[in-house]
């Protein structure tokens, strides 16, 4: 496939003398969606880091649209991505200023960041909330936040760290559906980090295994799990996907 947004090659992150991540060839694609799974500790999170460029990986490189990212334009290409972690780090001001301050810092002009940030709000069901500080609101409805500050960017790749894993379950299920329907319709492509398999379901094209730093499995849902996608809970059948190192 030569639409690829995103591409690491050669990848060796390490920690002091430990080896984090070592992982010749990941690509993800124009519009596509990529489950990042595997165990604790893994190395899920530090991979989605040095692909956002927030970690500088030890060797290799990661490529923007072909393009190896350098000192010189990370900082541009990190503007081309989004990043929405687990816990949903707002700043202490307003909902609307959480999601309108990223469109300031990139200069987006004062009319078009409220256009932006009134349809992200209403998108995610938040509207009502424009007014309230961040540590007024709820787990899930910071979250909502967290998307909606992301989308907002209009990022070519957006990142997405456990982002519900604080959620209490239907609201978790709501989202993940609400954000299966923004991916598809905006058309951005993403990377999803989870170790709650129950969740692959819903935002998959491709589903990548990850394992001691390394990059044991990719495929599709049915490649990887050798059963179709359901919406449902697979927990126990799920678990064989770690019983191979085999690479595919
Ligand atoms: N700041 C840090 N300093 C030292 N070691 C770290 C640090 N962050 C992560 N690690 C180690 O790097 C390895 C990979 O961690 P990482 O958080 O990427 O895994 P993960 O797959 O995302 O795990 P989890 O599912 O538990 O979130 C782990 O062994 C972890 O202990």
């Amino acid at each position: 496939m030569n639409n690829t947004i995103l591409e690491v090659h050669n990848l060796q992150f390490k920690r002091g003398n430990r080896e984090i991540l070592n992982i010749d060839h990941f690509a993800l694609h124009e519009r596509e969606t990529i489950a990042l799974i595997g165990p604790n500790g893994a190395g899920k999170s530090t991979l989605l880091q040095v692909m956002a460029l927030l970690l500088k990986p030890t060797r290799g490189t990661v490529e923007f649209r072909g393009v190896p990212a350098t000192h010189q334009n990370a900082l541009a290409i990190r503007r081309r991505m989004a990043v929405v972690f687990q816990e949903p780090l707002l700043l202490n001001a307003t909902v609307y200023e959480n999601v309108a301050t990223g469109l300031k810092l990139r200069g987006v002009p004062q009319g078009e960041i409220k256009k932006r940030v009134d349809r992200w709000l209403e998108l995610l069901g938040i509207a009502h909330l424009a007014g309230r500080r961040s540590h007024q609101l709820s787990g899930g409805e910071a979250q909502r936040v967290s998307l909606a500050r992301a989308f907002a960017l209009e990022p070519d790749v957006l990142f997405l760290d456990e982002p519900f894993s604080a959620l209490d379950f239907p609201t978790r299920l709501s989202m993940l559906n609400e954000l299966d329907r923004l991916l598809k319709d905006t058309e951005i492509a993403a990377i999803f980090v989870t170790h709650d398999f129950s969740e692959v379901p819903y935002l998959t094209d491709r589903v990548a295994v990850l394992k001691d730093g390394r990059l044991v499995k990719t495929g599709t849902f049915e490649e990887i799990f050798k059963v179709k996608p359901r919406r449902e809970n697979y927990i126990t059948s799920l678990y064989r996907v770690f019983e191979s190192d085999a690479a595919g």
